[in-house]
């Protein structure tokens, strides 16, 4: 468990934020600009002092009172937006330096590290000569092999481009499904925190709005996540059954089942999928005729008319609404002129199941189209 209270004034700026999370997986804090997500992150490595500050970290207690263990004794990484890396030092030496700041016996070996970070064909390469991605890909590995009990990553992806992000991203997928250190992420994107987190602290204005297991909340009407542009759900399956002849796999999620586009590893292999409310469309009956591979039943909980005569229709998927939870975007005519209410079961169909798995490759699976045949 990690439990966080800071409160206190830097310069013109009231932080009252206050969380207790899960001391494994992946934590975001995420917000505007401006809300106190880095504040926060430098109070937990101890880099900022609030004049009010409590933290404990998986049973040890680094701030309380008086109390308070100066950063260079926090067993912390920190991954910034840009990374610095000696410039004067090759890739290998970059991560030998993490090695030898790290006076604990290693949990996590350079080999490991090389290999979760497809570092290897970068090892005898000049710092000066690799892309941001790859310079980012190290700095992580060089904050993993401090052996940090914590990794704080300070908006890690938002210097790079498109590309460099989409390239990063399965890499620290891959970190999330194979090591148990657990990792407070500050970012502002919410489809990379959607694809990354399992928890999500909501900070506004210096203080901490919500916070919770990331499907809830995203879904959560008192919350503005729902509101946003291009709202979606998340939803972690398992993998249990693949078809090679079509090469589709089916995951059982909470309510159902879906089928995917791809391969998705082996039986058992739990994998994430996002699901945007716009591929969510809804009806009555299951669809006849039609290539859509996923209709589900889903009930409905709620819904919530948008400024653009769109309706955000909160859903759980099952027939008695016992599953995970989805949001569908349909519009308000579409709504009022099927009548559908509260409380109903409904078909939902999936147009398609962007797919951000542990260890997906970096393109996104896609489910198949959903025109009709
Ligand atoms: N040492 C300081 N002295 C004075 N003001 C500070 C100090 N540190 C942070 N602030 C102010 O605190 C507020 C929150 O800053 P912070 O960087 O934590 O926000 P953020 O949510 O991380 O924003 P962004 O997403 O833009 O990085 C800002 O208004 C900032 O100017």
């Amino acid at each position: 468990m990690i439990e966080a209270a800071f409160r206190g004034r830097l310069g013109s700026f009231d932080l009252d934020a206050e969380f207790r999370v899960p001391g494994q997986g992946i934590t975001a804090l995420f917000g505007a600009s401006g809300s106190g997500k880095t504040t926060v992150l430098r109070a937990i490595a101890g880099l900022a002092r609030l004049r009010d500050g409590r933290l404990q970290v998986n049973g040890e207690t680094w701030q309380a009172g008086r109390r308070f263990v100066p950063p260079h004794r926090r067993a912390v990484g920190y991954v910034f937006q840009e990374a610095s890396l000696f410039p004067h030092l090759s890739v290998e030496d970059n991560l030998r330096f993490g090695l030898r700041r790290s006076r604990s016996t290693a949990r996590i070996g350079l080999n490991e590290v090389v290999d979760l970070l497809g570092i290897a064909p970068l090892f005898d390469r000049p710092t000066a000569m690799l892309s941001g991605g790859e310079r980012q890909r190290v700095a992580i590995g060089r904050a993993l092999l401090s052996q940090p009990q914590l990794l704080l990553m300070d908006e890690p992806l938002s210097a790079l481009d498109r590309v460099s992000k989409e390239e990063i991203l399965p890499y620290l997928e891959r970190l999330h499904a194979s090591l148990s250190i657990p990792v407070i992420y500050v970012s502002h994107d919410i489809a990379e925190v959607e694809r990354l987190a399992d928890t999500l602290v909501l900070m506004e204005r210096g203080r901490v709005r919500a916070s919770g297991p990331i499907a809830g909340l995203l879904a959560d009407p008192a919350l503005p996540l729902i509101h946003m542009p291009q709202p979606a759900a998340v939803i972690d399956g398992q993998v249990i059954a693949r078809d090679a002849r079509y090469g589709l796999t089916d995951l059982r999620v909470p309510g159902g089942v879906v089928t995917v586009q791809g391969d998705l590893g082996p039986i058992g292999r739990r994998r994430r999928l996002r699901i945007p409310a716009s591929d969510v469309s809804l009806g009555r009956r299951a669809p006849q005729d039609t290539t859509i591979l996923n209709a589900l039943p889903a009930r409905i909980e709620g819904a919530e008319e948008t400024a653009a005569h769109q309706v955000v229709v909160r859903l759980r998927l099952g027939q008695r609404g016992e599953g995970a939870a989805l949001l569908a975007s349909v519009s308000l005519k579409s709504w009022d002129t099927l009548g559908l209410r509260v409380g109903e079961t409904v078909v939902a169909r999936l147009k398609a199941v962007a797919l951000a798995a542990p260890g997906a490759a970096p393109e996104l699976a896609q489910a198949p189209p959903a025109h009709t045949a």
